[in-house]
């Protein structure tokens, strides 16, 4: 090193980069996240029974069916991803306000992201919570057929990409605490995001050879399902034009201002 102290990468004291171990916290804060994501993985047989069955019949009125089993089935899954979010450490940190606003707006990529990790390559489909495939022709019947491609795509890039349960339940995390329009304590949100980001790191680093720039690659996802929601949410208007009435727990949650 030269004299004042500085190393060849310019890093100061000479703490270069080094393959860390997780601390027992946030192992354990990996083991929380993993087994409440599986805790909130899937709504619960009754319930999908008490939603329109997804009807693989194709005249227009199936259309219509489809797109209201497609609409009934976020409804439930939106509430998965709030049991979810209350049970990751240090949400509960965050002002009520603050809380909703990272709900609201993460929600139809964390959904993506669900979507992902239930897609079956070798049937091309998405097989959700009641064992019936979602192909891309029935979903892009249920009336939102430009999506289902980019939709599938993304499937297609996660299951190369062999995300395990750990990065699964970590990348979900970090797209909660995303930087969003209105936080109250944006900087509180970033430095909780931030300790996620480190987790998943390390918990990359400690288990995948280093060269295959994995970790990267994951962070790369969260600027993808930025993009998948913006779409989500010009749909979302597109669909008040046709006006295909999304439920109010929708309208609300993705801020569908009733133009009416
Ligand atoms: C009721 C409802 N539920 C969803 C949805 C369904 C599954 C995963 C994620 C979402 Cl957001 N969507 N959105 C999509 O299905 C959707 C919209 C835009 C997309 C997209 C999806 C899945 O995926 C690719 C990017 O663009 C809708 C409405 C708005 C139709």
């Amino acid at each position: 090193t030269n004299n004042n102290n500085n190393n060849w990468n310019g890093s100061q004291n000479g703490d270069v980069e080094i393959a860390r171990k997780l601390t027992n916290e946030q192992d354990e804060i990996i083991k929380k996240l993993v087994f409440y994501q599986d805790e909130f993985e899937s709504p619960s047989e009754d319930d999908i029974k008490k939603i329109a069955p997804f009807p693989y019949g194709d005249d227009e009125d199936d259309n219509k069916r489809r797109f209201q089993h497609i609409t009934e089935m976020t409804i439930l899954t939106v509430q998965l991803i709030v049991e979810f979010s209350k049970r990751v450490p240090f949400f509960d940190k965050l002002f009520r306000d603050d809380q909703i606003t990272l709900l609201k707006a993460c929600s139809s990529e964390v959904m993506m992201l669900r979507c992902s990790r239930k897609y079956d390559i070798k049937t091309d489909s998405i097989v959700y919570a009641n064992n019936q495939p979602y192909t891309r022709q029935n979903y892009s019947s249920a009336c939102i057929a430009y999506v289902a491609d980019t939709l599938f795509n993304f499937c297609r890039r996660m299951h190369m990409l062999k995300v395990d349960n750990a990065e699964y339940a970590l990348l979900t995390t970090i797209v909660i605490f995303s930087d969003r329009p209105h936080l109250l304590e944006p900087h509180k949100v970033e430095e909780i995001q931030e300790k996620y980001i480190e987790i998943l790191r390390i918990y990359v680093e400690t288990r995948r050879p280093p060269n295959k720039c994995h970790f990267a690659k994951l962070l790369g996802i969260l600027t993808e399902l930025r993009t998948l929601g913006n779409i989500n949410s010009e749909m979302c208007v597109s669909l008040k034009v046709q006006n295909k009435k999304l439920p109010p727990f929708l309208a609300e949650i993705w801020d569908i201002q009733d133009f009416s």
